[in-house]
């Protein structure tokens, strides 16, 4: 598909591991048709599902707390082709405070608000321990941040012109149990 002009739904759906008509039926919804016999418009289908995604604008993404988790996402070379550049790194560790990692000085928490402002991030990646992902959470939206991604076990509030996600890799491996072991069960 890279460098092509034209991609079939069966290359599509190879590559994303669907059937062919479940793809077509998937894009029809998004207001994408292929041409029977030709497929897809590469560059077309790109810039109508960046549309519908919104990730046609790169978007800045400031990251709090960075220990393990916040190292390893700093370090991710996968967020740029998607779209988000990575501008900043947050951390209240005076020891971390200072360091560079993946080629950003890390600054101190209490800077939340200026690094929001200098890098215009709408987007905030949350990696520090639980007790303290609310406070955080309320200085990214105090400075401007709309959408959350939060990494720590702990339901956050936040205005409604926010978004959260919420990413738990615990409960993704409890669910992985449950079905295996019902798998074993039968
Ligand atoms: N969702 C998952 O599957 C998953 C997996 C691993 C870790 N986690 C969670 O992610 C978070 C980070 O985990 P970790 O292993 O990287 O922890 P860690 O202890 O290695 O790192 C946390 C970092 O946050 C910093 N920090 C603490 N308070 C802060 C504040 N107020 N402002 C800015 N920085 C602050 C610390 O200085 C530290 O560098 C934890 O909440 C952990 O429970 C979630």
């Amino acid at each position: 598909m890279r460098g092509s002009r034209v991609v079939t739904s069966e290359e599509l759906a190879a590559a994303a591991g669907v059937s062919p008509a479940q793809l077509r039926k998937d894009l029809s919804f998004l207001g994408s048709y292929g041409r029977r016999g030709v497929g897809y418009d590469v560059a077309h289908l790109e810039r109508q599902l960046g549309e519908v995604l919104g990730v046609q604008t790169r978007r800045a993404v400031v990251i709090v707390g960075i220990g393990y988790l916040g190292h390893a996402l700093a370090s991710y070379g996968g967020f740029a082709e998607r779209g988000f550049e990575v501008a900043a790194l947050v951390d209240a560790d005076p020891q971390v405070v200072g360091t560079t990692v993946a080629g950003l000085v890390v600054e101190p928490a209490d800077a939340i608000g200026r690094v929001v402002g200098r890098t215009s991030a709408s987007v905030g990646v949350i990696a520090v321990p639980a007790p303290h992902a609310q406070p955080v959470c309320d200085a990214l939206v105090g400075a401007g941040v709309t959408a959350l991604l939060t990494f720590a076990p702990r339901a956050l509030h936040v205005p409604e012109h926010v978004t959260v996600r919420q990413v738990d890799v615990a409960s993704e491996l409890q669910i992985l149990a449950f079905h295996d072991a019902r798998r074993r069960a039968r």
